[in-house]
């Protein structure tokens, strides 16, 4: 049974196919410090959060059996990810499920800023009747200069132009043929900075787009801009936007985010007549919280049952297209390299893996990270590498891995060689396939063509290629209760090396793996478990 903690509100809905799973149990506690989570986090497999819960590096420390932290929500920046990395704790979030939401929040914030409806509302529910105050001003014609064109930034420039607004749009990513489609002008911050009327910023909060608004952009800003900010807090400085409020250059601010949340009671933004603001309120509809709740709870799922997943936050992304070509070979690719490092048992220097036939021509990084995952465990345990920090650990102790593509298939579809150089410059090989109708099959060890299922419990043996091997290993084995499933034996040139490999029921004591080496011209027996 998988325990799932959920530390901060998500919907009900959204977590439903979580708790519904017969497999797992969900326990809800919502508004604990760091030192309450880290004292119970031991007993869970997986923890749910949005934004309030920090999830510190103490917290993974403590969470010995973490092996997923789910975001319900795009940003991860109150999770030590470097920290979740190097523990193998997949870190998920939901990219997708509040895009909308947020940018509707944005248009309410332009909206509410443009007209001072937050001002006016409380003048007059406060019995006054101001009406020359709030003179406001229109949309249409007006320039928004939109900083972060992703996700949400895109359907901003897309209702923007709706309302009859021009858009300078700038991103790193954006190119001038994405900008044409989208109808909106590639403009630099400072163009934006000089000629909009709104500016609206769609970024992550990175070393580089801390303050990338701040004085020196506020002294070269057209007067009487207006501000949006529900991205994150810290990508426009609040001091430098206050005085530039002050001094009149920038007419008016609505921020979602701040620097720190909740702010400080006296937060300059909080008693200005010029800013509103909302808590943090930009993913905050039924839709989207429903969305990221089934979206991370999926992926959870997945993580904790050990099925595929999309994307983690602390992997590459990887395209659809490319996920469709490999995930066929993560289950053959981890048991290759498990039964390499198993066969190989000794310290490993080098993981060279070689992508011929089908997978010659894709990037193979993803099923790499299985094999890579499936040679490390062997000596790891399986509870400490994953597919996360499975590079993380070859690197961190010195394993090269090197990649190669398009040699010869040798008359496969598709071919994997995992060869594993160990400590002595011996080298260990094992190549697989998927055969088209028979599943995986393990079709080289060493110089040696087989075909073998890689499944169960394997007795790898190297003996000598003479009459009466395959009788007295299995009279041995027969007399030790082992039943033999199936067994393949592989030579080159007869009455040369040669190596069986047998299928059996269960698992081998290591004496009768010891009594197997003591029969004449058998060199050695190794058992392996896929
Ligand atoms: N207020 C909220 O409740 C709320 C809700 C959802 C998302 N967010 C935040 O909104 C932001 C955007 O979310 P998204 O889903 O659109 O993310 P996204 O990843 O789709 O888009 C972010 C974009 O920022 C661009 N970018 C990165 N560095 C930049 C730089 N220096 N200058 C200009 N652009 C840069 C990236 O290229 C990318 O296109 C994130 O910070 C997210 O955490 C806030
Ligand atoms: O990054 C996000 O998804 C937003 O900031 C929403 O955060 P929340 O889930 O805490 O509302």
């Amino acid at each position: 049974m998988f325990k799932v903690l959920v530390s901060d509100p998500i919907s009900d809905l959204g977590i439903q196919q979580l708790m519904d799973a017969a497999d797992v149990q969900v326990e809800k506690k919502t508004g604990l410090g760091e030192d309450e989570l880290a004292a119970i986090i031991g007993e869970y497999d997986a923890l749910l959060v949005r934004s309030q819960t920090r999830v510190t590096e103490k917290i993974m420390e403590a969470g010995s059996k973490l092996k997923v932290v789910g975001r319900a929500g795009v940003g991860v920046d109150n999770i030590d990810l470097e920290a979740a990395t190097k523990r193998g704790i997949i870190v998920i979030n939901a990219p997708d499920g509040n895009t909308i939401t947020t940018c509707e929040h944005t248009f309410a914030m332009m909206m509410a800023l443009a007209r001072h409806i937050p001002q006016a509302y409380a003048k007059t529910i406060g019995g006054v009747w101001d009406r020359k105050s709030f003179l406001g001003v229109e949309l249409r014609n007006k320039t928004l200069g939109v900083l972060g064109m992703g996700r949400i930034g895109s359907e901003v420039a897309k209702r923007a132009k709706a309302f009859g607004m021009n858009i300078l749009a700038f991103d790193p990513f954006l190119t001038q043929e994405r900008a044409e489609k989208m109808e909106v002008k590639l403009a630099s911050v400072d163009d934006i900075v000089r000629n909009a009327d709104f500016m609206t910023v769609h970024t992550p909060l990175t070393p580089d787009t801390r303050h990338m608004i701040s004085r020196p952009q506020f002294e070269v800003m057209k007067k009487g801009m207006r501000i949006v900010n529900c991205a994150r807090g810290g990508i426009i400085d609040e001091l430098a936007l206050v005085e530039a409020i002050d001094e009149g250059i920038v007419a008016g601010a609505a921020f979602d985010v701040f620097e720190s949340e909740p702010p400080q009671k006296d937060h300059p933004f909080l008693s200005h007549p010029k800013i509103i603001v909302t808590p943090h309120l930009g993913a905050s509809t039924v839709e989207a919280q429903e969305n990221v709740a089934i979206d991370v709870s999926e992926e959870v799922l997945h993580i904790l049952r050990n099925e595929p997943f999309k994307n983690a936050v602390n992997m590459p992304p990887v395209a659809a297209s490319v996920m469709s070509r490999l995930q066929p070979y993560f289950a053959i690719g981890e048991k290759l390299g498990s039964f390499a490092a198993q066969s190989a048992n000794q310290a490993v220097n080098e993981i060279h893996v070689d992508y011929a036939g089908d997978l010659s021509d894709v990037d193979t990084l993803p099923l790499t990270r299985y094999i890579v995952k499936g040679v490390l465990a062997h000596h790891l345990g399986d509870e400490n590498v994953n597919i996360v920090n499975g590079m993380h650990l070859a690197k961190s102790r010195d394993i090269n891995v090197v990649v190669t593509q398009a040699s010869k298939s040798k008359g496969f579809t598709n071919l994997l060689t995992v060869t594993l150089k160990t400590q002595n410059d011996e080298e260990t090989l094992v190549a697989g396939t998927l055969l088209n109708g028979y599943g995986e099959r393990i079709v080289q060890i060493n110089k040696f063509p087989v075909d073998v299922a890689p499944e169960g419990h394997q007795i790898l043996i190297s003996h000598h290629d003479k009459p009466g091997m395959i009788g007295s290993v299995g009279t041995l084995l027969g007399q030790n209760d082992v039943n033999i499933a199936s067994m393949q034996v592989g030579r080159k040139i007869i009455g040369g090396e040669a190596i069986m490999i047998l299928t059996v029921d269960k698992a081998v004591q290591k004496d009768v793996l010891t009594q197997l080496t003591t029969l004449p011209g058998l060199n050695s027996a190794i058992e392996i478990t896929l």
